[in-house]
């Protein structure tokens, strides 16, 4: 099975998603903000808008693999179960009693029950007799043994493939970084993804895929920002180098807030050569350029404008920006709403939220295709079709 990425608009082949499940339903108004949603969200309705994203992409021919569904055959792997079950009971917060009872609870569910509670945490109610000890019963009854993790939506941010390698990335905030204990187990147990060589760990330096874009083969741009440290971008691109799997990597400074949590809430590629950008940053936003010195050791030169540089690293004339032309409060609304984020399908076609209505309008204006999806409920998360999917496969563009 081929697995290879080398650009952001080569003709998406395979796609890793997750449907929406049982882990929505765990977010209430009291735990909706650190969980990281901005609202509750009606989870069938969230579970139809995603049916439908999924549906889009195999109508144009797009392989659509689940998380939920690979990490339910992976558990069936003894060697990934024990490692992901391990993780889990490793929370300090657990204290000896509770870990022993969660283990044995765990212990006890076939590998798609196990993935279940995996993706959706264990309530203090759901473990039944409880164990009794000091933990336990000091316990809220809301409270969860295991956390739920509803940001698994937003399968870009805890892998990215460059090219033939997958790094599995280290998530910054406490809410998501379970999220990558099982992303790496079904890459390194999952057969279909046997043979293939992680290129990035979750112990490392915080690095979230939201923020890597692969401009063009042999380049890439690093968001650092709220999620993705600037040694999270030094640690990637020095194994990028010496991969041998990019000779340029533009590391990018964006703002340190939510509605900016990664590059590419502010800017999507819909074509080999043209970005999608929110307004607002495109006269700001810079780039260092980053090389290789001759022991392989990442090097930046001094920052520069970010379409000047990139340009440069791709070896184009231009790298045209597609002039939303909105003004300042409707360029904001639909930056917070995903706007920005496309997933390209192909060059110049790519699927987007309808809500945004003029961003939509000013792509098509400019000769890109857009397919169109409902995000009322899967947008609380605040993340956008880019967000919400992993590339696996693309043509190659080199
Ligand atoms: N690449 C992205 O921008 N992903 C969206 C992640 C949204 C999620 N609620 C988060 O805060 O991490």
């Amino acid at each position: 099975m081929a697995h290879y990425v080398d650009s952001e608009v080569g003709r998406l082949r395979t796609v890793l998603l997750h449907r929406p499940g049982p882990e929505l339903a765990r977010l209430t108004p009291r735990n909706n903000d650190s969980l990281l949603f901005d609202a509750i969200p009606w989870v069938g309705r969230a579970q139809d808008e995603h049916d439908a994203f999924a549906a889009a992409l195999r109508d144009r021919d797009v392989e659509v693999l689940y998380l939920g569904d690979l990490l339910a055959e992976t558990l069936a792997v003894p060697d990934a179960r024990a490692e992901v079950t391990a993780g889990v009971l490793a929370d300090r917060r657990l204290g000896d009693t509770l870990r022993d009872s969660v283990g044995r609870y765990l212990a006890d569910q076939d590998p798609r029950r196990l993935a279940e509670v995996l993706m959706a945490g264990l309530a203090h109610e759901e473990l039944k007799p409880g164990p009794g000890g000091l933990v336990y019963e000091l316990m809220d009854r809301h409270d969860f043994v295991i956390d739920p993790l509803p940001n698994l939506l937003f399968t870009r941010d805890s892998s990215v493939w460059v090219r033939d390698r997958v790094a599995v990335t280290s998530l910054a905030m406490p809410a998501r970084s379970r999220e990558t204990s099982l992303t790496r187990a079904i890459y390194r147990y999952h057969p279909r993804f046997a043979g293939a060589e992680l290129l990035y760990d979750p112990g490392l330096e915080h690095l979230e895929g939201g923020d890597v874009l692969l401009l063009a083969p042999h380049v890439l741009a690093i968001g650092v920002g709220e999620r993705t440290t600037p040694a999270g971008a030094e640690r990637l691109a020095r194994r990028v180098f010496a991969a041998g799997l990019a000779h340029t990597i533009l590391a990018v400074p964006i703002a340190q807030e939510r509605a900016t949590m990664h590059l590419d809430t502010v800017c999507t590629m819909v074509d080999v050569d043209a970005v999608v950008m929110y307004p607002n940053v495109a006269d700001t936003l810079r780039a260092y350029t980053v090389t290789a010195d001759a022991d392989g050791e990442p090097r930046a030169q001094v920052a520069r404008p970010f379409l000047e540089a990139a340009a440069e690293a791709m070896g184009i004339d231009r790298l045209r920006i597609i002039d939303t032309g909105l003004d300042p409060v409707t360029a904001e609304r639909e930056q917070w709403d995903d706007g920005n984020n496309t997933l390209a399908i192909g060059p110049r076609l790519c699927v987007a939220y309808e809500r945004n209505v003029e961003t939509n309008a000013q792509l098509e204006r400019a000769g890109i295709e857009v397919v169109r999806i409902s995000g009322s409920e899967l947008g609380s998360g605040r993340g956008g079709p880019r967000c919400m999917s992993c590339p696996i496969e693309r043509a190659p563009l080199s």
